[in-house]
C-alpha cells in the first residue's frame, strides 16, 4: 500500500531538487543572505520551500507546514523576490505572482506540536554544502500526533552506489512508518528496499559527522571512535545525507555533538531519522533518549543526535558515556 502522502511527498521533493540544481548552476553573488544566526540562505532555499508548499497545497488544501524559511528577506529585496518567483514559475511551468510565492513560503510558519497532522520541510539542508558544491538534501517529513510517519530525502549530489564518486549521482530516500525504507535513483521509478549495515564489530565500523566542525564536535567524536577501535577516517558530509548513508549501510554510526546550548530544529532530523529507523537502525540523542518531535519547531527535549545500525548501538552509547564522563560533562 502506498499512501497518497508518500506519492505527493516524492513529487514535491523531486521538483524541489530540480530547482536546487538549476540554482547551483546559475547562482550569483548577492543571492545568498546571512541570517540572524549567521547561517546562509540562498534563492534556492526560498524557491525549494515555495515549490514544496505549492505542491502540498495542490493535493491537501488544508495542509499545515513547519518550514525552516520565511519570506522576510524577499519582502526586503525586490531582486531576490523576482529571482525566486521566476525560478518557481519556470520549474513548475506556472505563473504565480510574487505575493503568491511569498504566501506559499509563509505556510511554513506553523508551530508544530503534539496533535494533528503536519508536514516538516527543510528546503535545503546543508546550505553550506550546497554552496560548496558538496552534499545537501531537500528533506520533507510528515508528522501525526507528534510522531514522524513519513520521510523523503532528496540528495542531488549523493552517489547512487555506495560512496562511488565516479558513478551516477542523485537519489531519494523514502521511509514510511511500518513499511520500511527505500532508495529511488533520480530518473528511475523503482523503489529499492534498503537496510542498515550488519557489521557487529565496532572496530570495522565507519562513522559519519557534519562537515562543519561548528555544527558537531569533531574532537569528541574522534575520542569516541578511538574507544570503539574505529580506525577508518570519518565520512564528513553536510546535511541529512548522513541519515541516508546509515540507512543504506555505507556507515554504521552518525555522531552529532552540537555546542553547549544549541537545540536542534525538527526539520534537520524529521525525515532522516525515520528513514534510518525504517531501515532497521536506532536513532536517539546523546543521552539515549528518542528524538521527541512533539515539542514544536525544535527538539527541545533532546541534545545532540546519535544514529546507528542498531547492532552496535549499546557499544556506541557506552563509549559516549565514558568520553563525556572523562570530560566532566554530566550525562542524564
Ligand atoms: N551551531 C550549530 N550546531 C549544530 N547545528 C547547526 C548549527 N548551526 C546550524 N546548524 C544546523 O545544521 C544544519 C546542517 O547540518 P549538517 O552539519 O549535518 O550539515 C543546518 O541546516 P541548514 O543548512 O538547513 O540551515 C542548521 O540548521
Ligand atoms: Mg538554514
Ligand atoms: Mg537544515
Ligand atoms: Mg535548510
Amino acid at each position: 500500500m502506498v499512501s497518497k502522502e508518500r506519492e505527493v511527498a516524492i513529487e514535491a521533493v523531486l521538483k524541489a531538487c530540480k530547482v536546487c540544481q538549476k540554482v547551483f548552476n546559475t547562482l550569483v553573488k548577492g543571492e545568498t543572505v546571512i541570517k540572524a544566526d549567521e547561517s546562509p540562505v540562498t534563492i534556492g532555499d526560498f524557491a525549494s520551500q515555495a515549490i514544496v508548499s505549492i505542491t502540498l497545497k495542490k493535493y491537501f488544501p488544508d495542509f499545515k507546514l513547519v518550514g525552516e524559511e520565511n519570506s522576510q528577506a524577499l519582502k526586503e529585496s525586490e531582486s531576490l523576490r523576482k529571482r525566486v518567483t521566476g525560478l518557481v514559475n519556470s520549474t513548475l511551468e506556472t505563473n504565480y505572482s510574487e505575493e503568491e510565492i511569498m504566501k506559499a513560503i509563509d505556510r511554513g510558519t506553523f508551530e508544530g506540536g503534539s496533535t494533528g497532522n503536519f508536514w516538516v520541510i527543510d528546503p535545503i539542508d546543508g546550505t553550506k554544502g550546497f554552496l560548496r558544491g558538496g552534499q545537501y538534501a531537500v528533506c520533507l517529513g510528515y508528522t501525526v500526533n507528534g510522531e514522524v510517519t513519513l520521510g523523503v530525502l532528496g540528495c542531488p549530489n549523493l552517489p547512487c552506489n555506495d560512496m562511488d564518486e565516479d558513478g551516477p549521482k542523485g537519489c531519494l530516500f523514502i521511509g514510511e512508518k511500518g513499511y520500511g525504507a527505500f532508495q529511488r535513483n533520480f530518473g528511475s521509478e523503482e523503489d529499492i528496499p534498503i537496510h542498515v549495515s550488519s557489521i557487529d564489530d565496532s572496530a570495522k565500523a565507519k562513522f559519519c559527522e557534519s562537515f562543519e566542525a561548528g555544527h558537531s564536535s569533531h574532537k569528541d567524536s574522534a575520542e569516541i571512535a578511538k574507544l570503539l577501535n574505529i580506525s577508518l577516517p570519518p565520512i564528513r558530509i553536510d546535511s541529512q545525507c548522513k541519515y541516508g548513508i546509515i540507512a543504506r549501510g555505507n556507515a554504521q554510526v552518525y555522531l552529532r555533538f552540537p555546542r553547549e546550548g544549541y537545540i536542534e530544529n525538527t526539520w534537520d532530523h524529521a525525515a532522516g531519522s525515520l528513514i534510518v529507523k525504517e531501515a532497521g537502525g536506532i536513532v536517539c540523542d546523546m543521552f539515549g533518549k528518542p528524538l521527541d518531535f512533539s515539542q514544536g519547531r525544535k527538539l527541545s527535549n533532546n541534545k545532540g543526535v546519535i544514529a546507528t545500525n542498531g547492532i552496535i548501538h549499546s557499544q556506541v552509547m557506552n563509549a559516549i558515556k565514558s568520553v563525556f564522563k572523562l570530560n566532566n560533562v554530566l550525562l542524564g
